[in-house]
């Protein structure tokens, strides 16, 4: 199925925030902004030890159960779900492919999980609005100060709601054997919407809430590294998905080194510094060389036959989804389905940040129009960190530009070197996407972010390696 073709949908990309514009009927509507706010959110602060990482560590739990019991049976909801995926049978293996063999069953049935989470009560989601909104105005800012303590309700509590939800209503829909319902109920669907708009995210498990939002350390004083994080939430659990999700988390840990110090570097460039530029560049490959260290660690604890039949059902969407052609109903919001993407590595803002910093673009249209949707399912503060990367590379800022006009051996070393290494983590990382989807496949199949991967992910490998410059 081409690429192209994937793309026209009724849904569209801007579908989720239109929805979510006419529908999150929000008490504290005013105050969308505030919690939108990119200086006080968790992920405001892109640093050299965490990167895009959370900063504090991300919520175990929301402080709102410590006085308030149906928040508690929310929580206790979520840590249920590999329990009750088990009871309710567990995912359907490989998706849709299962369909396509005639093996499934055909109606959508509602076992022991949906019938739990459709009896929860309302979700106590007009009390965190209101919270966050009180803290957001108190004079510590909604940051976790020593005066703000841990029970108060900041903007990492809607994070960690906004994990929640999405957690569940996924469990929802994936997590029980045969066909997804074409409906979510409304005491999912409302909330969900409403937590989403509020913190400017879509109401679909994203890559920050799966990966970002999604893990803690052992020790608290250690490095956020393999060995000392372990993941706050699961779907069926076990190590194949938690290993999956904490490779990812010190990817992101890794790219800190570089990512930065992107900003810097292309300040350099406009003061004609050569040193710093190098010193970036050469950040950029180390970066990378570490992210490929960890990435060829994948095997050792996710095995790719149970990822495929096991660990990626639960993070599709509703977009592309040929088990969900026309979207999902989220009741309570909209008559109209909604067409999501679902979770997926794309929507990490490590390799975005690293192709705007060389001033790599990828020319073709629906190669650039998957990644730019993409970004749209990226916390507000990094979007706003690529959208300053790119403007920059319009001036005297552009790494590239100034590496091509001033031409000695050293720039254009460090700068081929990044692009290399850049090219290499791509190539292994389509074949990790070849060995862990494509080879199990019966039939053609999207990946959960709904694209059509094998040609695509040879694409951004392609136009990154067009980008090393001649001798
Ligand atoms: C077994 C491991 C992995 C598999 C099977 C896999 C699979 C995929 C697939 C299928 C896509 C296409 C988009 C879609 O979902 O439709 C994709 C894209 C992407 N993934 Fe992964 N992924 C894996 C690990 C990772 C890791 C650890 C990262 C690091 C952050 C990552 C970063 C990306 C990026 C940046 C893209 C966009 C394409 C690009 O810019 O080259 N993936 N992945």
């Amino acid at each position: 199925m081409a690429y192209q073709r994937l793309q026209v949908s009724p849904g569209g990309p801007q579908n989720w925030a239109r929805s979510v514009r006419q529908h999150a009927v929000n008490p504290t509507a005013a105050a969308g902004n505030v919690f939108a706010s990119y200086n006080r959110c968790p992920f405001s602060r892109i640093t050299f030890e965490r990167g895009f990482l959370p900063s504090p560590d991300p919520l175990h739990r929301l402080n709102l159960c410590n006085h308030d019991s149906i928040a508690a049976e929310w929580e206790a909801a979520l840590g249920d779900i590999p329990k009750l995926a088990v009871a309710a049978g567990g995912v359907r293996p490989g998706g849709s492919d299962i369909a396509a063999c005639g093996t499934s069953t055909t109606a959508t049935s509602r076992g022991v999980l949906r019938r739990t989470l459709e009896a929860l009560p309302p979700f106590p989601v007009g009390k965190l609005l209101s919270d966050a909104a009180t803290t957001l105005a108190s004079p510590t800012g909604g940051l976790a100060t020593a005066a703000a303590e841990h029970d108060s309700t900041t903007l990492e509590e809607l994070w960690r709601a906004y994990l929640l939800l999405s957690f569940l209503a996924h469990a929802y829909m994936w997590c029980e054997p045969g066909p997804p319902p074409s409906i979510l109920p409304a005491v999912l669907a409302v909330p969900w919407v409403r937590i989403a708009a509020a913190i400017d995210m879509p109401p679909i498990l994203t890559y920050a809430s799966y990966n970002l939002c999604n893990w803690r350390r052992l020790d608290a004083a250690g490095p956020v590294r393999l060995g000392n994080i372990v993941c706050l939430q699961n779907f069926l659990g076990g190590t194949d998905e938690e290993w999956f999700r904490l490779v990812h988390v010190d990817i992101e840990a890794r790219a800190g080194q570089a990512v930065a110090g992107l900003e810097a570097m292309q300040r350099a460039a406009a003061e004609g510094d050569s040193d710093a530029v190098v010193a970036g560049l050469i950040s950029i490959a180390e970066a990378l060389r570490d992210m490929q260290a960890t990435l060829a660690r994948m095997g050792e604890k996710c095995d790719p036959y149970i990822y495929y039949q096991r660990v990626r059902t639960p993070m599709s969407g509703w977009r592309n989804n040929p088990d969900l052609p026309q979207g999902l109903v989220y009741e309570g919001v909209s008559t109209e389905p909604m067409q999501l993407y679902g979770e997926t590595g794309a929507q990490s803002s490590v390799v975005h940040a690293f192709d705007a910093g060389l001033g790599i673009q990828h020319d073709q249209v629906w190669l650039r129009d998957y990644l730019d949707t993409m970004v749209l399912h990226m916390p507000p503060a990094h979007r706003a960190f690529l959208r300053r990367l790119a403007t920059a590379n319009s001036g005297p800022t552009n790494v590239r530009s100034y590496v091509q006009r001033v031409a000695t051996a050293e720039l254009r070393d460090a700068y081929n070197a990044a692009v290399e290494e850049l090219e290499r983590f791509r190539s292994q990382h389509r074949a990790f996407a070849h060995s862990y989807i494509a080879k199990w496949a019966r039939k053609e199949t999207t990946g959960t972010g709904g694209s059509d991967f094998m040609p695509a992910l040879t694409g951004y490998k392609d136009t990154t390696s067009r980008h090393v410059l001649p001798q």
